[in-house]
């Protein structure tokens, strides 16, 4: 029996997988998110004063800049708590090792001079979007023990913790921190460290990484094969070693320019050999301080990583401290040793074998023009094949993609983005900035039919007018490109979810040269060109939509070297070619066939921002009294439909802003503060009494008609989730609710406007999230003049429409408020008060249902239901 060890009720710790100077990380399960996750736990107990004081200061830090701090080189932080003795973070689990781990498995610890090249640029960019922050963040602590690395070669940078802001005129750090050899000598608290503090570190990480010696290592016993560098990688690492920062290059980005020309040339002659000269001494003409200034004497010797017995004697105490019995202990221990002894992870599968088969089960035939899809589907592809700016990862944060840096000016009227150095479309051609303006310009035209960017990019300058076909074209009015790597929007309203507006599938790049040769028929020559994203489309039929690693992606190449997609006519086809091994991943899997798929060991669902709810007409009787909104939604029992009609595969909720959201609300209470899901009958009862005499209805015999209207559909379980509530309805008010199914387009035309639901009382209607934000959840549905507040909300008779017009007031301050966290706490004040109103009566979030094989490593999908783009270098076939 092995004992589970539940932290916050939440993680499951599963297995220690390093410990650095305070912490231990353990690799853990998220069981709300299904997710692994890394647990970081620092320990209090036994740590000196001066080290709980360090300790703080790391832990604030890493925290703070790992919430504020989004590249896909820098493991997303998600939650932070603590306990009597320990302080935890729970961050993006890195299935890998560090730099140095890795090179002590190789011969003489040395790594091949492509590959140290390669993660050299990798860390640069990653430097480059630190030091552009504003004001500018140091790392000061870059050496192989802080940089991990996948099985894919993918790199992240941990251990924020001793990061720190620069600020200008301070002449020197209060703190000495760094790691000796690795860290540059004004680290020593003889100055201020600066950007050329951390090209200092890299230098000596690179060194160490080519020659296998570390910094202070003069032992030469060891047998190190000779590195024969290129001369100017020689002469780079000399100046980035410099013991006078003015001696170093002066900013990362001129190292990495350097660096990518020199791996260009690495590259085009790798076949010739390279003269090997006689190696260079050790420690020349590198600096290894032998002093730490202010403390007088030398420095420690670095820390070495703790053996799998102390870890396993500092899990003993962690568990007596959380409470666990003796014999649990034991259970627990052995358990674990023997997980770990016998843990194997799959390895990863030769790249013959990287082929990943996708079966979709709608036609291949919608046309991939980022402006106009529709599908789902479709979406998938086109971001797998299209970059934008900024995208999505899987915790719905924004994260940096085209764009290496960007700045709000102006109180968030003017946005200026930069692009990463160097990019190019597929086939080689450079992609610039221009690229981006004509893309989002394109994107507004009217002639892009069912476009979604009249919505989703309105608030660029003059977007109101380009959708209208008022203006030719919105460069150099709204959108400014005043060189190849910068960008500039200005907008018609300073919203506060700007950058989440950028990340929609109408945003990303499409190659004009492709465009102006084949018109709209340029979706049919994707495959000559034109892909921005981590793969480029090869094939593109009805019968099969096929997908390569595009060449010329910044981020690191993913492994898988073919992607296939291949329609079916139904998800049980799909799924039969799943089960017959012709499909390695099926997603949108229906409730119809739940029972069956969810016991493939492949099963696996991720909640979506995608909501259905009742609308009631605030205009119409009897819904224009709160007292009967309420009783009809706590006469609901929102846990049985789920459980009867959907077999739990949604998520009941009586929350507007979805779980899942970085909006969502962790303290929402339900109509009238009612926190079940199941309702409440009987308080229902005392409120329509209420309601009915406020309204003079004297008895039900007088109550008026009530009608519920709902588009039809070939679903059958959409008709028996009504038939459902009218039974509840009338078992728990004694009220009939009439029954309208309409078809699905007069039903949205209707709805379209507050004219349309004239004569309606109450509709059942869906909606998906247009990008992670509260405000799509709130003030578009129910902000003055909203378009989807067609019932009317503040702007009817009720007795607190007073109240009302005062959240759309709040409503309207949250949209342009710039401090998030602020504008969060709007939102989320609003949201309860709308629940409490019933302004929506939200009956359950989706789950998006999927099976994937077992052999696919890392492949999940997001809240937006779709694969993040930068998932990709971590999805590969196992062997
Ligand atoms: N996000 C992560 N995912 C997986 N493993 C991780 C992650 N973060 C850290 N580790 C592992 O845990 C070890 C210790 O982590 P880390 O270096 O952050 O601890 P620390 O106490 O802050 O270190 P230091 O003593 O260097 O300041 C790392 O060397 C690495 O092996």
């Amino acid at each position: 029996m092995q004992t589970i060890v539940l932290l916050e009720n939440r993680y499951r710790l599963i297995d220690p997988v390093g410990k650095g100077g305070f912490a231990t990380v353990y690799k853990a399960e998220d069981l709300r998110n299904k997710t692994i996750v890394a647990v970081k736990e620092i320990t209090l107990r036994d740590l000196k004063p001066q080290e709980i004081i360090d300790a703080t200061d790391t832990y604030h830090r890493e925290i703070r800049f790992g919430e504020s701090l989004k590249h896909p080189a820098l493991p997303r932080v998600y939650a932070h708590f603590m306990d009597q003795d320990h302080w935890y973070i729970v961050a993006q689990f890195i299935d890998g090792q560090t730099l140095e781990e890795y090179r002590q498995q190789l011969p003489g610890g040395q790594l091949p001079l492509d590959e140290v090249l390669s993660i050299a640029l990798r860390v640069c960019d990653v430097l480059t979007y630190l030091h552009s922050r504003q004001p500018p963040i140091i790392f000061r602590d870059i050496k192989p023990d802080n940089i991990m690395r996948t099985r894919t070669g993918r790199i992240y940078l941990i251990d924020l913790g001793i990061a720190r802001q620069f600020r200008p005129g301070q002449r020197r750090d209060t703190q000495a921190l760094g790691s000796p050899g690795y860290a540059a000598p004004e680290q020593y608290g003889s100055d201020q460290t600066t950007e050329r503090s951390d090209i200092y570190s890299l230098g000596a990480t690179l060194r160490a990484l080519l020659t296998g010696q570390d910094p202070l290592d003069e032992d030469t016993t060891i047998t190190r094969k000779p590195v024969a560098l290129p001369e100017e990688l020689s002469e780079l690492l000399a100046e980035m070693l410099a013991r006078d920062p003015a001696q170093r290059p002066t900013s990362i980005i001129s190292v990495q320019r350097r660096l990518e020309r020199i791996n260009a040339r690495v590259t085009s002659s790798q076949a010739a050999p390279i003269p090997v000269p006689p190696p260079a001494p050790a420690s020349t003409p590198y600096y290894i301080p032998s002093t730490v200034a202010g403390a007088g004497k030398a420095p420690a010797t670095p820390k070495k990583r703790s053996g799998r017995l102390k870890v396993i004697a500092i899990a003993i105490v962690l568990l007596a401290v959380l409470g666990f019995g003796s014999d649990n202990l034991l259970n627990y221990i052995s358990g674990w040793t023997h997980q770990s002894s016998l843990a194997q992870e799959p390895s990863i599968a030769p790249a013959s074998q990287q082929m990943l088969n996708i079966a979709v089960t709608s036609n291949l035939d919608e046309p991939l023009d980022p402006a106009t899809v529709q599908r789902k589907q479709s979406m998938q592809i086109v971001g797998m094949t299209s970059a934008g700016l900024l995208s999505l990862n899987d915790n719905m944060e924004v994260v940096s993609q085209l764009a290496d840096s960007w700045e709000a000016g102006d109180q968030g009227y003017t946005w200026t983005f930069h692009l990463r150095h160097n990019l190019k479309f597929s086939d080689g051609t450079p992609l610039t900035s221009a690229d981006v303006a004509y893309s989002l310009d394109r994107a507004l035209d009217p002639a892009q039919k069912y476009g979604t960017a009249s919505y989703n990019l309105q608030y660029i300058k003059g977007a109101d007018q380009r959708s209208a076909g008022k203006i030719k074209s919105l460069i150099g009015q709204g959108i400014l490109v005043p060189d190849a790597d910068t960008i500039i929007f200005k907008l018609s309203k300073n919203v506060g979810y700007f950058l989440q507006t950028l990340t929609t599938t109408c945003a990303v790049v499409v190659e004009k040269a492709l465009v102006d040769k084949y018109g709209p028929k340029f979706t049919n020559h994707l495959s000559e060109g034109g892909s921005s994203g981590p793969f480029e489309l090869v094939q593109n039929t009805a019968q099969k939509i096929v997908l390569k690693p595009n060449p010329h992606y910044y981020d690191h190449k993913p492994a898988l070297t073919t992607i296939v997609f291949t329609p079916y006519e139904s998800t049980q086809n799909a799924y039969s070619a799943y089960q017959a091994n012709l499909s390695d991943f099926v997603d949108n899997i229906p409730s119809s066939l739940i029972d069956k798929v969810n016991q493939d060991q492949g099963f696996h669902r991720s909640l979506q921002l995608t909501t259905t709810y009742i609308a009631m007409n605030y205009l119409n009787k009897p819904f224009d009294n709160i007292k009967i909104r309420q009783a009809f939604a706590l006469a609901v029992n929102k846990t049985l439909i789920s459980k009867e009609i959907r077999k739990n595969t949604v998520l009941p909720t009586n929350h507007i802003i979805p779980e899942g959201d970085p909006g969502a609300s962790a303290t929402l209470a339900g109509p009238a503060g009612v926190q079940t899901l199941f309702g409440d009958p009987t308080l229902a009862k005392k409120l329509l009494a209420e309601g009915m005499r406020e309204e003079g209805i004297a008895s039900l015999q007088t109550f008026p008609q009530v009608t519920l209207t709902y588009p039809s559909t070939a679903d059958p379980l959409r008709h028996n989730e009504m038939v459902i509530m009218q039974k509840m309805w009338k078992n728990n008010l004694g009220i009939s609710v009439q029954l309208q199914e309409m078809p699905g387009s007069d039903f949205y035309q209707a709805i379209s406007s507050q004219q349309g639901v004239k004569n309606m009382q109450m509709w059942r209607l869906s909606w998906a999230a247009d990008y992670p934000d509260a405000s799509d959840w709130m003030t578009v549905q129910f902000g003055q003049n909203a378009s989807q507040n067609v019932f009317a909300y503040g702007q009817n008779h009720n007795s607190n429409m007073a109240r009302q017009r005062e959240i759309q007031h709040i409503l309207a301050q949250a949209d342009v408020t710039q401090n998030l966290p602020q504008r969060t706490i709007m939102y989320r004040s609003v949201e309860q008060e709308l629940v409490n109103d019933v302004a929506w009566l939200p009956l359950y979030q989706y789950f998006d249902n999927y099976v994937v094989k077992p052999n696919i490593h890392g492949l999940t999908i997001n809240a937006m239901g779709m694969v993040a783009p930068d998932d990709w270098p971590d999805i590969y076939v196992t062997q």
